[in-house]
């Protein structure tokens, strides 16, 4: 039996038409456009792909979206002023510094400079904190991207077990309270993890955030088990993910694929989570129903 290949990028398409009738809805209804403003700092070229794609979805969902590029040299208080005058702009409904920053910039105070109800990425501290302690949160969208996959082909979560591979603020980490959230059995594996593949066998759920070429390989995995890939690395022979696809596809339940698989998710759930702030901000009701 060959596994379920879960299409991520059929999923986020069906995503994003729906995210476009709920905007096209809140413009008939109550006059108003969602807007997403996106920073950019220096010349990373994989950032600027990703920063070109964002700018281009946001906007086939009829929402505007503000690119704001700033030279690989500009200065931290540049970059917080720039951050202050979004946070005061009501046309801008949400704000992504995309990362990684340059050195000399302090990630953390800038990441938590952006209105706790703008931090559409979910990575301030306060929505952090609001995650863990199940209060309303943003959510961070790669993670929530993997939930809703996890969610549309096993249903409830509830008492599997689930083997997080990476601890990363961006991944990892949240990644493990969204599904500690929705009562999955969550282990958080790393770097120092003795005997890995032994506890990923235990799993009946494994996301790989690791950063390394096709590491986990199908006699890793439990049988049926469902396995979400991350991971992009760009190798000699092309973009690849975290899991070695063919290995863990001849055991495994369902797998997602990389490309097309969670990269995709990423971006349509960032246009989700700017409508829901927007909705937020304008005392409507969450249109996802994520309960999160
Ligand atoms: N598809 C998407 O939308 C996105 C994809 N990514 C991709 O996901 C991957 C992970 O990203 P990110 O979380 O930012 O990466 P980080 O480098 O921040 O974190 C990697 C994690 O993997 C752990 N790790 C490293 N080597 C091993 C190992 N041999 N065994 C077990 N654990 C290990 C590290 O452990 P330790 O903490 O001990 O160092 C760390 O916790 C990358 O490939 C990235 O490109 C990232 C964001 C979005
Ligand atoms: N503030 C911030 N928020 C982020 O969410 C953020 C970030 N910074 N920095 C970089 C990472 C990475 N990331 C991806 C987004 C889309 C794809 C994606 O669409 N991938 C396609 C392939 C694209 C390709 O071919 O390169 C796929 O997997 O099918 C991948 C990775 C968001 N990130």
């Amino acid at each position: 039996m060959v596994a379920t290949r879960i299409d991520g990028k059929a999923f986020a398409a069906k995503l994003r038409d729906r995210i476009a009738g709920q905007v096209a809805a809140l413009k008939d209804e109550h006059g108003i456009t969602p807007g997403l403003a996106v920073v950019l700092v220096g010349e990373d070229p994989a950032s600027q792909v990703y920063v070109a794609s964002k700018g281009k979805q946001t906007k086939a969902a009829g929402m505007n979206s503000y690119e704001h590029r700033l030279p690989d040299d500009a200065s931290q208080a540049e970059l917080l002023a720039l951050i202050g005058r979004l946070n005061a702009d009501p046309a801008v409904h949400g704000i992504l510094v995309q990362l990684p920053l340059p050195k000399h910039i302090d990630e953390a105070e800038v990441i938590n400079a952006i209105a706790v109800k703008k931090d559409v990425d979910g990575f301030t501290t306060a929505n952090t904190g609001r995650l863990a302690t199940g209060q309303k949160a943003m959510v961070p969208c790669t993670p929530l991207g993997c939930l809703m996959l996890l969610r549309d082909q096993l249903g409830d979560l509830s008492g599997k077990d689930a083997v997080v591979i990476g601890r990363s603020n961006i991944v990892g980490k949240p990644m493990a309270a969204l599904l500690l959230a929705d009562s999955a059995t969550v282990t958080v594996a790393h770097s120092r993890t003795k005997d890995l593949s032994d506890v990923v066998r235990r799993a009946d759920i494994v996301v790989a955030a690791v950063g390394r070429p096709q590491m986990v390989k199908g006699d890793w995995i439990k049988p049926g088990a469902t396995v979400i890939d991350v991971g992009i690395n760009r190798t000699d022979s092309g973009l690849v993910g975290d899991v070695d696809y063919d290995g863990v596809a001849a055991v495994a339940g369902a797998v997602t694929p990389v490309p097309g698989g969670v990269g995709p998710m990423t971006i349509a759930c960032l246009l989700a989570n700017t409508l829901t702030a927007c909705c937020r901000a304008n005392g409507l009701p969450d249109p996802q129903g994520l309960g999160l």
